[in-house]
């Protein structure tokens, strides 16, 4: 018999580390990395599965924000360190330990990063959000014209208050972009073992400090230099531009890799726009509305005719019902509906990146007036979560 506890003190939480890491097929974390993810476990959030004493299944949640359509910005769980080990992989587990979670997070919606594409649909989450992978050619990628304004590069001491606190003064620019927790930044500065080559330069404008990159450079061989770009954030378009002034014209580097929302006008920085390639799309955001009601309340619609969705949620029936939705918002009615949904295919075209049309093309969703749907559900940018977790 499966029980589900929630984890209280640093012994159990390294045990939680250690069982989805091997589920991962990676090794345990070693003494030197447990201090840096130790702030990671957030009391309360970190569940394990038990069958007996044994811990055979884990998974955990952060407390974070997330923008939606519209530019709310509504309470988030980023749920990770989904494992099981492998002596008890497809007995339930994992579904128990999804249950649970879902049944007690807090929050209005929880997104997730998936390792494979057919894990968390049966849960309730769909794929709201993809990123592109670029390769920009930095030999050939010329910007034409004068930055605005200066850029200075940071040490580690200073990079460590500073980051976060621009980070959050920016503000959250997309669809899916998530704000960041004290563990998430205890990672990501971590300096002690995997970092030691990390540059951050931070950009100032007329109005003080308004942008930042990180990056790293490896050497391939010949001199052939690759740039890994880890965290890019800026609070105006002078900014965006300056950083990538600076970053293009640094010596040596062949090529610059970055992630980037699908509608990214980064091409159109430069002379020739064909410097910037796409190497590939992947999934990136799944999204699982945990209170749906909520959720479809807090995000704007565009222009159209209402329409009537039904939606199932097998997990959580609380959300089960009929929602109208139009330019002014949307609420719970008793009405026939237009189209029946599941919720994790809701999750999927909530953030704007998938159409309804192109769900009930796949037969994956039934009704009329898709079309309409389209039109409310559509927004003007495409979704993004630049912040790995
Ligand atoms: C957010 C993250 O952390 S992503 C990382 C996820 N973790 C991993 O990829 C690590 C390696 N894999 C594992 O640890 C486990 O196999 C898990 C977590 C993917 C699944 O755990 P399990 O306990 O085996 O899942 P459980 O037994 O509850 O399966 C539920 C259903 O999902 C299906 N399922 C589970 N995993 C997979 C999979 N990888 N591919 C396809 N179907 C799957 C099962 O067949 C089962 O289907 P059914 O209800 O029709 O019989």
């Amino acid at each position: 018999m499966t029980e589900i506890r929630v984890l209280t003190d640093e012994a159990q939480y390294r045990a939680h580390s250690t069982l989805f890491r091997r589920a991962m097929h990676w090794g345990p974390p070693t003494d030197e990395q447990w201090p840096i993810v130790l702030p990671s476990y957030e009391p309360g959030r970190v569940l394990a599965a038990f069958e007996g004493d044994e811990m055979v299944g884990t998974t955990q949640s952060f407390g974070s924000s997330m923008v939606v359509p519209g530019g709310a910005v509504v309470p988030h769980a980023a749920v990770s360190r989904v494992g099981v080990r492998a002596d008890y992989t497809r007995r339930g587990v994992v579904s128990a330990l999804m249950q649970e979670q879902l049944s007690t997070l807090p929050e209005p919606v929880a997104t997730l990063r998936a390792s494979e594409g057919r894990i968390y649909g049966r849960f309730g989450y769909g794929l709201a959000g993809r990123v592109r992978f670029l390769r920009i050619d930095a030999k050939k990628a010329v910007i034409p014209g004068s930055p605005a304004g200066r850029v200075r590069m940071v040490d580690p001491d200073t990079s460590d208050k500073l980051l976060p606190e621009l980070h959050a003064a920016f503000g959250l620019d997309r669809p899916g972009q998530i704000s960041r927790w004290p563990g998430w930044w205890a990672r990501a500065l971590d300096r002690k073992t995997e970092a030691e080559n990390r540059v951050m330069v931070v950009h100032s404008g007329p109005d003080g400090d308004d942008g930042y990159v990180c990056y790293k450079v490896s050497e391939d061989k010949d001199f052939k230099h690759s740039m890994e770009i880890e965290d890019i954030a800026w609070a105006n378009a002078d900014a965006w531009r300056d950083l990538w002034i600076y970053l293009t014209r640094l010596d040596l580097i062949d090529e610059i890799n970055v992630d980037a929302a699908l509608d990214d006008p980064l091409n159109w920085l430069f002379e020739d726009p064909r410097v910037v390639c796409t190497k590939d799309v992947y999934d990136q955001i799944w999204l699982r509305l945990v209170d749906a009601p909520r959720m479809l309340a807090a995000r704007t619609y565009g222009v159209g005719e209402p329409v009537v969705i039904e939606v199932h949620d097998k997990l959580l029936p609380a959300n089960d019902g009929c929602y109208r939705v139009s330019a002014d918002g949307a609420e719970r009615v008793d009405q026939q509906a237009d189209i029946t949904i599941p919720v994790e295919l809701l999750g999927a075209v909530y953030l704007g990146d998938t159409k309804f049309s192109d769900l009930a093309a796949a037969k994956r969703i039934e009704g009329s007036r898709f079309a309409e749907a389209d039109a409310l559900f559509a927004g003007p940018v495409a979704p993004l979560c630049s912040t790995f977790f």
